[in-house]
């Protein structure tokens, strides 16, 4: 099994870009949140670091759980396109097992392939801190876009 990593996982992505498909590679929201391709195994799962920013807090200083879905979106996303053409997500459920403290100082994201239909993909996610521990996980259903979209 192929296994990319760093930058060699963002050239893929581009690479991916059907032809008169106008995409945005890196994406502004991924950039936004500074994430950072750690490892791409072909077809079954990629990994993201995300840094926690002192922006991400919610009231009791924990990371709000909005940003640690975005984190987790910009996991599915990216992943998404490197095993199928482009898709949207149609849903996308989340579970929050634990807190992402002050302390923490990022979180890293996996994406994986559960099933795939002709016009669908069935994928997990998870969220972990430093420690290993899974603060968050998700499932999502992706629609592949057609030709005409
Ligand atoms: C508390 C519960 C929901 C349920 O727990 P249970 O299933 O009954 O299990 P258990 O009690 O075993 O605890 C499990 C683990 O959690 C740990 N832990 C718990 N509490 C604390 C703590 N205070 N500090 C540190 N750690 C704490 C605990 O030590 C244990 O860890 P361990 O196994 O020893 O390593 C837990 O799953 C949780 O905190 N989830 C994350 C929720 C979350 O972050 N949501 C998103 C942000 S909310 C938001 O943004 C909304 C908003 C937005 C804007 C504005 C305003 C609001």
């Amino acid at each position: 099994m192929a296994v990319l990593t760093g930058k060699t996982i963002s050239e893929r992505l581009q690479s991916m870009v059907p032809e008169g498909v106008r995409l945005q590679i890196p994406p502004p929201c991924l950039i936004d949140m500074q994430g950072e391709p750690l490892e791409y195994e072909e077809n079954v799962s990629l990994a993201v670091r995300f840094p926690v920013l002192p922006r991400y807090a919610n009231p009791l200083g924990h990371m709000q759980g909005g940003y640690l879905v975005a984190a987790l979106d910009n996991t599915l996303g990216p992943f998404s396109y490197l095993i199928a053409p482009p898709s949207v997500t149609s849903s996308l459920n989340t579970q929050y097992l634990r807190p992402v403290t002050p302390e923490t100082s990022f979180i890293t994201c996996v994406a994986r392939l559960t099933e795939r239909t002709r016009g669908t993909l069935y994928l997990t996610g998870e969220a972990r801190n430093p420690e290993g521990k899974v603060v968050a996980l998700c499932q999502a259903v992706c629609q592949i876009l057609s030709a005409k979209s």
